[in-house]
């Protein structure tokens, strides 16, 4: 059995949210936490995710993190790789996209790789080079205030330029529209004369399959989790990939079920407003400010969370509160503890509760779902079926138990209102 794609995540969430898509493509994926340290089976896995936290570290660690995982694909045989990024290019002007795809194309000995960051299903385009989120501008879409990685300029070329000593290109809207034979012709002339990096345009799936036609032979491709839906489709093509049933397929669930959520964006906040509207007694917060007093707060939850477990209710501990209370918890207590204290407190309840017989575990945002993945030891995650865009439901054994660890990672800014309660009506 060939591994189709490796391909090298810069954050768990996303790592999840591209697994899923070349799961919805037709690939049997599997998720690998980190560079794995033992041998991994791989027998009827089509696809695999590295999943890092190298987005907002120092560009030297992102860069040492991701030359391990390449080199650790290539040695399972990955025919193509992929660098994911945030389909937002969450980076700054020091790194880490820019250095990290450099040092990838050179350690592959390729000449260009494509930057195709857009998730139309979730409103990301690129037009003239330019991201969109809905119809605003990616620096007037609220994340020019992004607190690690403010995006205050849509233009990427521009952007990437400051990460990189190379030239970018643009492969633009206007060629797409000409197909993939002559998107490659472009590609091929940028290469020509020593453009390494292109941005891609981008604005539906028809150019998400362009796009992964023309690119489908070079050794490293990156972008968002769009390109990785069109892929699977190009490996048919080529006759790598055989259709397969099912690709989603997981075990059966069992065990509590529960809602740990440390995201505080938007859409989560509305997800939490929601479950608490349908459960009014389901739900219990944290705050940083209490949890930086002692034990008493944790405490609380978890007793509540065992009481309601014992009911076979649904649960929801959360942190998640509205922009004034952040604000007001950072000023008292600094960014990073205020942060530290609220991920500490939710992965030590998630090892806890799923010791306790959680089951079916739901946490929401990308840095609480590094902690309570990391707490927890998981290694590898199966990849499932869809909740939503974005959002799969995975699985991983858990020893002692027959039935495995169901686990679903939310990317704060996805999923529909009523996420928090649908999610565990679609598990089997
Ligand atoms: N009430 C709060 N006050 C301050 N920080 C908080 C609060 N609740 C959560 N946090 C922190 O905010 C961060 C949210 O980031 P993350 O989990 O990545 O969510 P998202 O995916 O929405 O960005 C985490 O570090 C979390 O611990
Ligand atoms: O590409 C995306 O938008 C997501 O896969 C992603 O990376 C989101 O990051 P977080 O919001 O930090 O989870």
């Amino acid at each position: 059995m060939t591994l189709l794609l490796g391909a090298i995540a810069d954050d768990f969430t996303g790592a999840t949210d591209l697994a899923n898509n070349l799961v919805r493509g037709g690939m049997r994926c599997l998720q690998v936490i980190g560079v794995p340290q033992e041998a991994v089976d791989l027998r009827d896995i089509d696809a695999v995710v590295v999943a890092l936290k190298s987005r907002s570290c120092p560009v030297q660690d992102a860069v040492a993190d991701s030359l391990a995982a390449l080199e650790w694909l290539r040695a399972q045989g990955a025919r193509q790789l992929f660098f994911k990024y945030c389909s937002t290019f969450d980076s700054t002007d020091e790194g880490n996209i820019g250095p990290v795809a450099d040092v990838l194309l050179e350690a592959l000995g390729a000449s260009q790789t494509v930057m195709v960051p857009a998730f139309p299903v979730n409103g990301r385009t690129v037009y003239q080079g330019h991201l969109f989120v809905g119809d605003r501008l990616l620096n007037d879409s609220g994340m020019q205030h992004h607190p690690l990685n403010p995006m205050q300029d849509a233009d990427l070329v521009r952007v990437l330029s400051r990460q990189t000593p190379h030239a970018v290109g643009l492969a633009s809207r206007q060629v797409l529209a000409n197909g993939a034979e002559a998107t490659g012709a472009h590609l091929s002339s940028l290469a020509e004369q020593g453009i390494r990096h292109v941005i891609c345009d981008t604005l539906d799936e028809q150019d998400l399959d362009v796009l992964a036609e023309a690119t489908v032979l070079l050794p490293l491709i990156t972008g968002g989790s769009g390109l990785g839906q069109a892929l699977p489709a190009q490996y048919r093509a080529q006759g790598w990939l055989a259709t397969i049933a099912e690709p989603g397929r997981l075990a059966s669930a069992a065990g509590g079920a529960l809602v740990l959520s440390g995201s505080c964006s938007r859409a989560t906040l509305a997800q939490v407003a929601d479950f608490l509207a349908k459960h009014p007694d389901g739900g219990f917060a944290l705050d940083p400010l209490s949890l930086s007093e002692g034990d008493k707060q944790w405490e609380q939850a978890l007793a509540f969370a065992l009481q309601r477990l014992s009911l076979q209710a649904p649960t929801l501990i959360y942190a998640s509160a509205d922009p004034d209370n952040v604000k007001a918890a950072q000023a008292a207590l600094g960014v990073a503890q205020a942060g530290h204290l609220v991920e500490t407190a939710l992965s030590q309840l998630a090892v806890t509760l799923v010791n306790e017989g959680v089951g079916r575990l739901l946490v929401a945002g990308g840095e609480t779902s590094g902690a309570v993945v990391s707490a927890l030891g998981i290694t590898t995650l199966r990849i499932g079926e869809q909740i939503d865009p974005g959002v799969p439901w995975t699985q991983t054994p858990w020893p002692g138990r027959e039935a495995p660890l169901s686990l679903a990672l939310k990317s704060g800014n996805f999923g529909g209102v009523d996420f928090f309660t649908r999610a565990f009506e679609v598990l089997a």
